[in-house]
């Protein structure tokens, strides 16, 4: 990331997606895939199957959805998880409220991104370097935890629920995620201590925006990517999110109400690569913006280990023992190239 300096409000303003959606002329060339992309097919049987997990079963530690929790894990790195215990409601007034925060004047928005800071805020990826192909999205994105980095200026002020509901939902999803590592551990066989992180929250918030494309063929609202965490729990508005696996890219059916979990680099590494981090992008939609809300959980210490349980003559180290402070300054660079920051880690 050395190097790369923050825009002024006014270069910021030149580049949101949001504002050239608007503006309706001719999309810069910036955004065109060079090469196009593969097409991604549909798999509603795999997403109403082996992809949903009822997290009221693993709570009370059913052994076949323990079961299906780690195959699902393991071979896709990701699922969608139903009966979770938060409202619908709730969920819904996020996205709404999510909206209406996309919807407010320009420089309003503009008053949440950081002057000095290219990750937090309101902004846009990857509008800092000319060269590589960019993303038909704007995002809004807050650290939570530690609380050095909580920057509360870019807390959007209105609507005025929003702050009061990122905290709420924050909360939420912490309690998802405790339940969840413990089922992840029992379903690796493991005490349920075992695979234990995010004690103090999610470390992310990122709400997401893709505004309607009128060249969704080329152009992509995110490429190709693994998140740079432990575990991501996504809550999208509609479909848009694809999987890729064994070479082939998959839609993720849009379940009303369910949330989208999947597994990021340093959970693979944590797991020794028992479970996998799931490859992922998102479309571009001609008709309609879609929003995301997306929650981002980090390792509680500063190192990231394989678990000794999970490391055997089956099952060699694959990772060696790293800081967040070596593999953070990677992550920029991995993102801008499309490779693994998680790679230069092999043991
Ligand atoms: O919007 C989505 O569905 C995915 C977003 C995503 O991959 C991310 O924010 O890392
Ligand atoms: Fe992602």
């Amino acid at each position: 990331m050395a190097g790369v300096a923050p825009l002024t409000k006014q270069e910021l303003a030149s580049k949101l997606v949001q504002e050239i959606a608007k503006k309706g002329d001719e999309i810069p060339e910036v955004f065109f895939r060079k090469d196009g992309f593969p097409e991604a097919i549909d798999a509603p049987d795999l997403w109403r199957g082996d992809l949903l997990i009822d997290f009221s079963l693993l709570s009370s530690y059913s052994e076949p959805e323990l079961a299906k929790l780690r195959s699902a894990l393991s071979k896709w790195g990701c699922f969608q998880v139903i009966n979770h215990g938060i409202e619908v409601s709730f969920l819904e007034e996020l996205i709404e409220i999510s909206k209406q925060f996309f919807a407010l004047p320009l420089e309003e928005k503009l008053g949440y991104s950081a002057a000095d800071d290219i990750y937090q805020g309101y902004g846009t990826d990857a509008a800092y370097s000319g060269s590589q192909t960019r993303n038909w999205n704007d995002r809004l994105f807050l650290f939570l935890h530690p609380k050095e980095k909580l920057r509360l200026e870019c807390w959007p002020q209105k609507p005025d629920k929003f702050r009061e509901m990122i905290e709420e939902y924050s909360k939420k999803i912490s309690s998802v995620n405790k339940a969840l590592c413990k089922a992840m551990s029992r379903s690796l066989g493991l005490e349920e201590n075992c695979l234990e992180f995010g004690k103090h929250g999610p470390a992310i918030a990122r709400f997401n925006i893709y505004p309607r494309c009128p060249c969704p063929e080329r152009i992509l609202g995110t490429k190709a990517h693994t998140d740079n965490v432990m575990v991501t729990y996504l809550l999208p508005e509609v479909e848009g999110l694809q999987i890729l696996n064994d070479g082939q890219w998959y839609k993720v059916s849009f379940i009303p109400g369910a949330l989208f979990i999947n597994f990021g680099e340093l959970g693979e590494a944590f797991t020794n690569g028992v479970f996998k981090s799931a490859v992922h992008r998102v479309s571009a939609n001609s008709t309609k913006d879609r929003i995301s809300a997306v929650m981002f959980f980090n390792p509680d210490d500063d190192e990231v280990e394989p678990l000794k349980e999970l490391i055997s003559a089956d099952q060699p180290q694959l990772y060696r023992k790293f800081s967040m402070k070596e593999y953070s300054p990677k992550i920029y660079d991995s993102f801008r190239l499309g490779i693994r920051a998680l790679d230069a880690f092999q043991v």
